[in-house]
């Protein structure tokens, strides 16, 4: 693999599409970078796999770019071993199995053979690999849609909903492999519906709805954001413990019998607050948001991203 320290792996500027009446992408603009997880998130309909396509030059824009170590895809003259990607699992030949698909593939490409076993193993396929893929789960599939898009060794990986029909385990393991991707300096872009899915997995967020980017940031510092001043405290003396925290000017919430949400006050000040006023409690914590709580609250303000939510359309 040939590390690009200096280039983003992959720059989308200003594209534009329109499909009959549905603008499927209105000014999307995002970098991906080498040595991180880049979650590419939105809701159904979002405009992630058109752009996913649109890098691949499988459809044509009416406005933008989208370059791979600065040039169209389209125009590079080994693909393979610049940008691997998968983008639908399901698309296999059922008769052939998965060490016959990369071997045609790697052929096909000019790839050597030997790569075939390796990336096999990398994925966990090898016990399978013979079997013919048409009795694959979406799992499988999922591994020997990314076993391909690894055969040229590239610096980009790009993966449409990689999580998708994953089982737990699956999920599990496909969150340590993007990471290890990642640890191994590549660029890595996996879309997903589910913020979910790309916890503890996503360096970088972009989020996207509606055809353009809504959010574009590191994930520690979106996390850290939404966690900002939000503790939970247990107590006995509930009542007595939310008087003198409001009073203090935070906003509390009950949640449970002995339990409360206290925010805008960082959990040292709750402490020395509650101490003071002889409240007694029994554990104060600083809550940790997770990437949905990051989610609800970047939506919050965009009022056209939430119409684009099909459980909040009105009818
Ligand atoms: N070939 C096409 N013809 C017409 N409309 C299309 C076509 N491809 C995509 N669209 C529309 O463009 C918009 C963006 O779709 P896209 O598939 O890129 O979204 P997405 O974020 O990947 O969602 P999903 O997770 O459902 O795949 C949607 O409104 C979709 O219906």
């Amino acid at each position: 693999m040939r590390p690009h320290p200096t280039a983003p792996g992959i720059v989308v500027a200003g594209l534009r599409k329109r499909y009959g009446a549905t603008q499927a992408l209105d000014g999307m603009s995002f970098s991906v970078h080498p040595g991180q997880v880049t979650g590419f998130v939105g809701p159904n309909g979002a405009g992630k796999s058109t752009t996913m396509r649109v890098i691949l030059g499988l459809n044509a824009v009416d406005e933008g770019t989208a370059l791979i170590d600065g040039k169209p895809y389209r125009s590079l003259r080994q693909p393979l071993s610049h940008l691997g990607s998968l983008l639908d699992a399901a698309a296999l030949h059922p008769s052939r199995s998965a060490r016959n698909h990369l071997l045609w593939l790697a052929h096909s490409q000019g790839l050597a053979a030997r790569r075939v076993d390796q990336v096999i193993e990398q994925v966990g396929l090898a016990s399978a690999a013979r079997r013919k893929a048409g009795g694959y789960s979406l799992g499988m599939r999922q591994r020997l849609g990314i076993a391909a898009a690894l055969l040229g060794d590239p610096p980009i990986i790009m993966l449409d909903e990689p999580f998708n029909g994953m089982d737990p385990d699956g999920i599990i393991w496909m969150r340590g492999f993007l990471r290890s991707l990642a640890a191994q300096g590549r660029a890595v872009l996996a879309s997903s519906h589910l913020m979910s899915e790309l916890q503890d997995t996503a360096d970088h967020l972009v989020l996207v709805g509606r055809g353009k980017v809504i959010a574009d940031a590191g994930v520690a510092d979106l996390i850290a954001a939404a966690s900002q001043n939000r503790v939970a405290l247990r107590t006995m003396a509930r009542p007595e413990a939310m008087t003198v925290l409001a009073r203090a000017g935070a906003t509390v919430e009950a949640i449970g019998p002995d339990t409360v949400t206290v925010s805008g006050l960082p959990a040292d000040r709750v402490v020395t607050l509650l101490r003071e006023s002889g409240v007694a409690f029994s554990e104060v914590s600083a809550h940790r948001a997770s990437l949905e709580d990051v989610y609800l609250e970047l939506t919050r303000e965009a009022v056209e991203f939430r119409a684009a939510t099909p459980a909040q359309v009105r009818r």
